[in-house]
């Protein structure tokens, strides 16, 4: 252990090549499906991605399924990742332009600032007037497991046109598992009717390519967190905490790499023991990793969004990548369940 002067982080994380890469459930595939068969109604796409994670949470699925709509993207969560520093508003800047070539819009929100979701129905109601009928227009919300869509819609409704919470949310991925009804957001001005946005279920990538990827996800909610075992993933957050700032964590213990020596200050300080006094260390996994997830620990983007990181990444091979990847897992599982089914 050393003194936070001293300290010297982990410059890297080990990859994990043993963790499960894959979150592509039943109601995943069926979402998605039913969102292609709506499409021809739709006028916008809104797609939430995390803030703290703005590259890992972008699922290439969407650009298959729901190709050919305008698309605003709204990066939620913005309170858990950003400071408003000067950094923070320069790496909003740089993420728009990244997604400038590819037509869609950006904002950044957290649902309970009004003037950022604001901002998202002000879109929405530029966005029915110049391109619909005195009907109004349809929206679809759409993204990855957990990023805060069923959120953003209640916060749109509430600002929009006074009413209270229609759509259930909550802290674990696959609170909405089927595509709600047309939701009203926003009044006509001239006409009749006005914006009605539909919640969907949130939808995973089909395979994970990189290890420190599924990490990041995970850390950020978008998989139950039964998937990655919570003492990998208070060691990866401990990684992050180091990166950022060692004293983030200094009521518990001094800078230190060894996750187990943070996990048994915090499960002694906050009472998370055993029989006989041992300190509870996955317990004390968990609230740790909560407490993250709080915004309680430091608010940080866990994605590199350096410049040079956001031009080198070409997310079309990724996408390619992952889908193939994706489809090869499933033919060789048909392939072992045929052999099986033989013998
Ligand atoms: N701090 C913060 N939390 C948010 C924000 N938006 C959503 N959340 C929280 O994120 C969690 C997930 O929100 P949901 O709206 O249920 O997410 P979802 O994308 O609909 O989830 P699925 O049901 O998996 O599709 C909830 O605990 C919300 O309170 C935000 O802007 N800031």
């Amino acid at each position: 252990m050393a003194a936070a002067s001293q300290f010297i982080p982990r410059a890297s994380f080990p990859s994990l090549d043993f963790l499960p890469r894959s979150y592509f459930l039943g109601h995943h595939k069926a979402g998605l499906d039913k969102m292609k068969s709506r499409l021809s109604t739709i006028d916008l796409i809104i797609e939430c991605r995390d803030y703290r994670v703005p590259i890992s949470s972008q699922n290439p699925l969407f650009e298959d399924t729901l190709v050919g709509k305008d698309r605003l993207i709204v990066y939620t969560k913005r309170d858990l990742g950003s400071r408003g520093s000067v950094l923070d508003h320069a790496r909003e800047k740089a993420i728009a332009q990244w997604l400038a070539p590819s037509s869609s819009s950006v904002l950044f929100s957290d649902i309970r600032e009004l003037a950022s979701v604001r901002k998202v129905l002000d879109f929405a109601r530029e966005h029915m007037l110049r391109d619909s009928s005195l009907f109004g227009s349809n929206m679809m919300v759409v993204g990855m497991p957990n990023v805060g869509k069923s959120s953003l819609l209640n916060a749109l409704r509430f600002k929009g046109v006074g009413k209270g919470k229609v759509a259930q949310t909550g802290g674990q991925p696959g609170v909405t598992r089927k595509l709600g009804t047309s939701v009203k957001i926003l009044e006509h001005p001239h006409g009749e009717g006005g914006t009605y946005l539909i919640d969907t279920p949130g939808v995973f990538v089909p395979y994970v390519t990189d290890p420190e990827t599924m990490l990041k996800l995970a850390l950020c909610g978008c998989v139950k967190d039964s998937i990655v075992p919570s003492m990998i993933l208070a060691d990866y957050l401990l990684y992050h905490l180091n990166l950022q700032d060692s004293t983030l964590y200094s009521t518990y213990t001094v800078p230190t790499n060894d996750v187990e020596t943070l996990l048994t200050n915090i499960a002694i300080k906050t009472g998370r023991l055993q029989r006989q006094g041992i300190p509870d260390l996955e317990a004390a996994a968990i609230w740790l990793i909560q407490r993250w997830r709080d915004g309680h620990l430091g608010k940080f983007v866990l994605d590199n969004t350096s410049q040079e990181s956001l031009v080198n990444t070409d997310r079309s091979d990724a996408m390619k990548t992952s889908i193939s990847h994706a489809r090869s897992i499933a033919k060789e599982k048909k392939r072992v369940l045929g052999l099986a089914n033989q013998k």
